[in-house]
This record gives structure tokens, C-alpha cells and sequence, in this order.
């Protein structure tokens, strides 16, 4: 059996060695000759999987993308030939939601202002959405979340409209998947109308898809509303972002947000995990096994963290500024974007760092400080 495998997924062949043979390949560049004799085909986000790929793929038998996003599949070509396919919802989840808390985290610092007290809208409540309101409501800040799908299919949570978040929230964050038509389409989203209506000094995230901002509307409105702060981490026309617009972004970065070491881990696992399924062989691999021990393994905090030193505990396990930089200097250069993405150092997620808290009064033993490293997922 053959499985063609992006090369920049990790652990294929500690999980797949002992089911196929494995050709590694360059996602970006997969040709239909690569695949013609693929059993199994496994992708991320930069593989278009179309009939023009695949066509001649005649025993292909599975599918699978490590990522959360679909748009690059054709889900309906892959059902007209009964192909099995899988994509890994939620695996990067926590990495996006750890993202936007320590983007938004140096953003307050670069500002030379605080993030506590702002109140924040969530634009797409599905799982990225919610571990980055996880994450900014266990820092005690007010999370409004937009969802229409979800508040019509009865989800219990409290919903506000766009319109809401744009006229109340400091900050905007956005987690939908990009989608082309329908009433609730995505496309450019934000396009230069809704970019106007912007609040005075909003933040705004983007670590979804890049379309779902109009980056021409965008460069042109931040010409004259410097007030205005971006976080970009994704980008219209990937793997080429518009130039102009870098230098008005105040983080750039090359659509890592979901690139904990855990998230891409646990998107490989869970394609070992259904390919197992689907081929009805058990699967005796474990997640944990895989990942290799964080170097620093246990600290203590003292009681009472200011922001300050919140954000240095956040930089033990992933400085943002390193990826900013590096974006900045090759971003442009031929293949620059694609190459960050695959040298990006993997960062790890915040459960990765056992933290003990030293209370400064013995009767708080039990403090704030503690349950609210615990509610962003620091282990103690
Ligand atoms: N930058 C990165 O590294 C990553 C980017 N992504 C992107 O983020 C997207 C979202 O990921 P998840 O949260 O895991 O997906 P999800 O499917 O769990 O959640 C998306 C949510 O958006 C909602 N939604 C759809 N259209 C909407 C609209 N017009 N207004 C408000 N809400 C709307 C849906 O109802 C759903 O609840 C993915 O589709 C992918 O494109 C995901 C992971 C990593
Ligand atoms: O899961 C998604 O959707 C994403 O956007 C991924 O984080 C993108 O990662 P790659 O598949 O492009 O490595």
C-alpha cells in the first residue's frame, strides 16, 4: 500500500511506517503523476484535491487533511467516487485560541497600554472561536461572540449580531471558515463598508482565511485610520500577500496560528485514527508518545502576575515577535512565505508548562492568580 504525504506533516512515518509505504512530497506543488498510484493521500491547506488531481488515482481509498479548514477539498468530486475522506476539526483549535491571548497580549504591550478591561467580539463561535474566548474570559476580559449558524441551530450561549460587535467591541477576532455564497458567506466579510464602521482604535485578528477581509480595502483605510490596529496572520492571495500591506500590520505572520506542535500532532493523529477506521486495523499508536518533552519543564509564579508578567510567562511558549520579524524580512522573497511556514519553530501549547504558584498571603493559598493560569491551560 502507498500513502503520499505532504512533507511538512509531522509524524507520518511514526504513525504510517508500519501500514505503507510513504513518499513524502511538497504539498504546494503536488502534480497528478505523484498521486496516480497513491492508496492514500494525505494533505494540509496548500493541496488543491480536485478531479484534476486525482482523476487518475484509480485505487485511492482515503483522503485526509490535517487541518481544520476543507475550502482546498472537493468534498463533492471525493463522494461521486466514494472516497473516505477526513479532515481533523478542532486538532489546532487551542493553538489559535493561545495565538489571539498572546497576539493581543504584545499588541498591549507594543501600545504601551493593557489588555484587561477590553471587551472583546468573536466573530464565528465553532472551535477556534471558542478556545480564543477560553482563553481571553479565564484573563477576566467580556467576550461577545457572533455565531448566526450556531444561535439558529439553538446553541445555549449568548449571541450578539455583527453589527453589535462592531459598534461595541475594542477588539475583533475572526474564526469563520471562508465560504463563497449563502447568507451567511464569509468573502470579504469585512470589505471596505464594514471596514468604515470600525470604532475608533479597534483591534482587529484575522487568523481564519485571509479573503474574509478585503486586504485592498483594508491598505487603503489604513492610509487615514492609523488608529486603526491589525493582527494578521492570514492573507488574501497566499502564498503572496500584498506588500503594501505589511508594513501597516502591527504582527505579520505567515498563517502559523495553528501551528502548535500539539495542533499538528494531533491533526496527524486523528487522519492514523480514522485511515485505521476506514482500513479496519486497530490503532495501537498513542498521541503522547509523540511528543517530546518541553524544556522547561516546571516553574513557579509568585502570587499577583501584572500583564507584564503574564506575557513573559506566554513568551516561554511562543514568542510571536520571532515570526513577526522573520515575516517582515522574507515574506517577499521567492518561496518566503511557504519556507517560514515550514521552518516555523514549532511553539507549544500552554499545557506543555507545569506552573506552581507561590502564594504571597498563605491563607490564599487557593488564589486568583492560580485558577486563572489554570483556565488558560497551564498545568500546575
Ligand atoms: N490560521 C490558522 O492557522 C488556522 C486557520 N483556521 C481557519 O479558521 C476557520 C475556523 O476554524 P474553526 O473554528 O475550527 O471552525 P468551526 O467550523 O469549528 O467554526 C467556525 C464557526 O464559524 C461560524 N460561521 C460561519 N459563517 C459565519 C458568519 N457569516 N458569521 C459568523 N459566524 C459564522 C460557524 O457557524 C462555525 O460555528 C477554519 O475554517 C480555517 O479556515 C483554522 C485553524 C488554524
Ligand atoms: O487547520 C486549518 O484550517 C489551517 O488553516 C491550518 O492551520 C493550516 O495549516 P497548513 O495545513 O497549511 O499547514
Amino acid at each position: 500500500m502507498k500513502i503520499v504525504a505532504d512533507e511538512n506533516m509531522p509524524y507520518v512515518e511514526a504513525l504510517f511506517t508500519d501500514i505503507a509505504d510513504i513518499t513524502l512530497v511538497n504539498g504546494r506543488k503536488l502534480t497528478a503523476n505523484q498521486v496516480k498510484d497513491a492508496d492514500v493521500l494525505l494533505v494540509r491547506s496548500v493541496t488543491k484535491v480536485n478531479q484534476a488531481l486525482i482523476q487518475d488515482a484509480t485505487k485511492l481509498k482515503f483522503v485526509g487533511s490535517a487541518t481544520i479548514g476543507t475550502d482546498h477539498i472537493d468534498t463533492d468530486y471525493l463522494a461521486l467516487r466514494g472516497i473516505p475522506f477526513s479532515n481533523a476539526p478542532g486538532c489546532n483549535a487551542t493553538a489559535v485560541g493561545e495565538f489571539v491571548f498572546i497576539a493581543l497580549l504584545e499588541l498591549a504591550k507594543k501600545l504601551q497600554t493593557q489588555l484587561k478591561g477590553k471587551t472583546i467580539g468573536i466573530v464565528g463561535a465553532g472551535n477556534t472561536g471558542t478556545a480564543a474566548a477560553k482563553c481571553l474570559q479565564a484573563y477576566g476580559l467580556k467576550v461577545m461572540l457572533c455565531d448566526p449558524i450556531k444561535q439558529a441551530q439553538g446553541d445555549p450561549r449568548e449571541f450578539v449580531s455583527l453589527d453589535e460587535i462592531i459598534a461595541k467591541a475594542d477588539v475583533i477576532s475572526l474564526h469563520v471558515p471562508i465560504t463563497k455564497t449563502g447568507e451567511h458567506k464569509t468573502w470579504y466579510m469585512f470589505d471596505e463598508h464594514r471596514l468604515a464602521q470600525l470604532r475608533p482604535n479597534t483591534w482587529l485578528v484575522n487568523c481564519c482565511r485571509g479573503e474574509v477581509i478585503d486586504n485592498r480595502a483594508l491598505i487603503n483605510i489604513k492610509q487615514t485610520r492609523s488608529d486603526l490596529k491589525l493582527i494578521l496572520d492570514v492573507w488574501q492571495g497566499e502564498p503572496n500577500p500584498m506588500a503594501e500591506l505589511v508594513p501597516l500590520v502591527e504582527f505579520a505572520t505567515p498563517h502559523i496560528a495553528g501551528y502548535s506542535l500539539e495542533g499538528k500532532a494531533r491533526g496527524t493523529f486523528m487522519l492514523y485514527e480514522k485511515l485505521c477506521e476506514v482500513l479496519a486495523i486497530e490503532a495501537n499508536k498513542s498521541l503522547v508518545n509523540l511528543l517530546p518533552s518541553f524544556q522547561f519543564n516546571q516553574l513557579s509564579a509568585n502570587d499577583g502576575l501584572s500583564e507584564s508578567d503574564l506575557l513573559k510567562l506566554c513568551r516561554l511558549v511562543f514568542d510571536l515577535r520571532d515570526d513577526d520579524a522573520l515575516f517582515r524580512q522574507y515574506f517577499s522573497t521567492p518561496e518566503g512565505f511557504d519556507a517560514l511556514r515550514k521552518q516555523h519553530t514549532h511553539r507549544r501549547e500552554f499545557s506543555a508548562l507545569s506552573l506552581k504558584v507561590m502564594a504571597n498571603d498563605a491563607k490564599s493559598a487557593s488564589n486568583h492568580c492560580e485558577k486563572m493560569l489554570s483556565a488558560l491551560g497551564f498545568s500546575q
